[in-house]
């Protein structure tokens, strides 16, 4: 039950010493095989292959089901999408919908108005067609008005560039601001391993910052500092600081004044900010609160011309979820005319996003407003979801802090628990022995006995010598007291096994 069809000697047809196709891995781009993504690795290739087997024979293991904690995807998990956001989008794909009298009594007389007035933005109301490269000019001017209305700043639509989830928009500044391995990112550790994935694939280098577990993921100016200093005496550029905040896989939420040291800080070593704000709606704990980094900067007094930033939003997490529609944006600030137009050379490569994670992309940050018709529903939906989220949090919470040898900060934000395992020898000695990283055997032990899919920390990258795994607060609140239940058990009885 160890191995996982992600080793390429499971895969037919792909033995490179056998093969005569004229593809092998030694003839790749070798910064493709350099990239790794843990979030969907090796363990959810086991994980896929054990629900297989469930589907052909239910009593195959000591469980019924594989519940899926490795991945951020809200609706997989049962969340339900946003009803107003969907009532918007459904009319504006199938624009006849407008034209029939039924469509009043299904659908509420705001996102009927909302569609149109999305349509009026589209030339000949052709959602089917590509757009302007940076998104649908009304959308962008709806995110603008959306930043303003939450930042209390001024936001240019020519600022946004609408990308396909978040994602390639973090692909894009990388591909903008590595030109070798020479050029250097300041990323946080444990990070979200795109970041890692991305710099990797454009063939720059990861400069470390390790945040602070003992004091709750605390992200220091002191090691900026000495890690900026270390990658310049091997003669490293950094082009940029990345900041996730709220984090994942840590959820930490940065203060107020944290944020505006690293404003600094990057103001000072001329490096780009790159804000990734995708859990800026996720902040469970009454003490934090979350401040964009465009915000921060604009309150010091920083325009375009003191820092260049940009911004990732998403509308793949918040209490939206929608990770398939693939929507987002990057507000690209502070960069000269002649660099921004080498972005918008790239995007437009790309053509543009698609239209579905535009449309609701500009729902997303201009959703409906007091005295709006759908305003009560969509608040009551908001809210329910959000305070599940910090329940289910604060549960898992406790409970993997009851469990021996573990200790797990709470979740400020985001989606991801991230407990630390203090191992036994004995473990890490069969860990060696099973040719795996010690937090990936434990996983792969906790799959096999309780059918939970939880992410190894080496996949995030962490001090070396801890080990943790993150684990989604997503399943829903039914299914949290089995999965407490399960995780409890088994970790008893691993540690049973390995105690020294
Ligand atoms: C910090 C962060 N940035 C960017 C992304 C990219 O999201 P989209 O491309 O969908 O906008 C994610 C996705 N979160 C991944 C996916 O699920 N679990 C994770 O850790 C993320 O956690």
């Amino acid at each position: 039950l160890f191995s996982s069809s992600s080793s390429s000697s499971d895969m037919p047809g792909s033995d490179s010493s056998s093969s005569s196709l004229p593809v092998t891995l030694d003839s790749i781009n070798p910064k493709v095989l350099k990239c790794e993504y843990a979030v969907r690795g090796e363990i959810v290739s086991i994980a896929q292959r054990l629900q297989d087997d469930l589907k052909i024979n239910k009593d195959a293991y000591p469980f019924d089901e594989i519940i899926y904690c490795n991945i951020g995807n809200p609706q997989s998990l049962g969340q339900q999408p946003i009803t107003f956001f969907r009532e918007v989008l459904a009319l504006c794909s199938h624009t006849a919908l407008l034209d029939e009298s039924a469509t009043h009594g299904l659908f509420s007389s705001d996102s009927i108005d909302r569609a149109w007035k999305i349509l009026d933005q589209i030339p000949g109301k052709a959602t089917g067609a590509y757009s302007h490269s940076q998104g649908i000019k009304g959308l962008r001017d709806a995110i603008a008005a959306g930043i303003e209305a939450r930042d209390g700043f001024p936001a240019d639509p020519n600022d946004i560039f609408m990308t396909d989830g978040a994602s390639p928009g973090v692909h894009m500044m990388m591909q903008l601001l590595i030109s070798s391995e020479k050029d250097g990112i300041l990323c946080p550790i444990p990070q979200y391993p795109l970041y890692s994935a991305s710099i990797a694939l454009h063939g720059g280098s990861l400069v470390p910052y390790y945040l602070d577990e003992a004091s709750g993921w605390g992200l220091e100016i002191s090691e900026l500092k000495k890690q900026l200093e270390d990658a310049k005496s091997k003669g490293i550029t950094v082009r940029a600081l990345a900041v996730i905040n709220p984090g994942n896989p840590t959820g930490q939420v940065l203060s107020e004044e944290n944020q505006r040291d690293i404003v600094d800080f990057c103001k000072k070593e001329g490096l780009v900010l790159l804000a990734d704000e995708v859990y800026q709606e996720n902040v469970y704990v009454p003490d934090k609160k979350f401040h964009s980094f465009k915000k921060v900067a604009r309150s010091m007094g920083y325009g375009e011309k003191d820092i260049s930033l940009v911004s990732f939003q998403s509308i793949s997490k918040g209490y939206y979820g929608e990770c398939g529609k693939r929507g987002g944006y990057m507000e690209v600030t502070g960069f000269t005319s002649d660099v921004r137009e080498q972005i918008y050379k790239v995007a437009s490569v790309n053509l543009c996003s698609n239209i579905s994670g535009q449309i609701l992309a500009s729902l997303v940050m201009s959703p409906p407003k007091p005295g709006d018709d759908s305003y009560d529903s969509y608040i009551a939906e908001k809210e329910g979801i959000l305070s599940s989220l910090a329940t289910r949090a604060k549960t898992l919470e406790e409970a993997l802090n009851k469990l021996e040898g573990v200790t797990c900060n709470r979740a400020e934000g985001a989606m991801y628990l991230f407990p630390c395992i203090n191992l036994p020898q004995k473990a890490i000695a069969a860990a060696e022995a099973a040719k795996t990283a010690p937090d990936a055997f434990y996983c792969k032990r906790l799959l096999n006995a309780t059918g939970i899919v939880v992410v190894p920390g080496s996949g995030f990258r962490q001090v070396p010598g801890t080990w943790h795994f993150r684990c989604t607060i997503l399943p829903q609140e039914d299914k949290i007291p089995a999965i407490v239940n399960r995780l409890t058990e088994f970790h008893k009885s691993f540690m049973d096994e390995f105690r020294d």
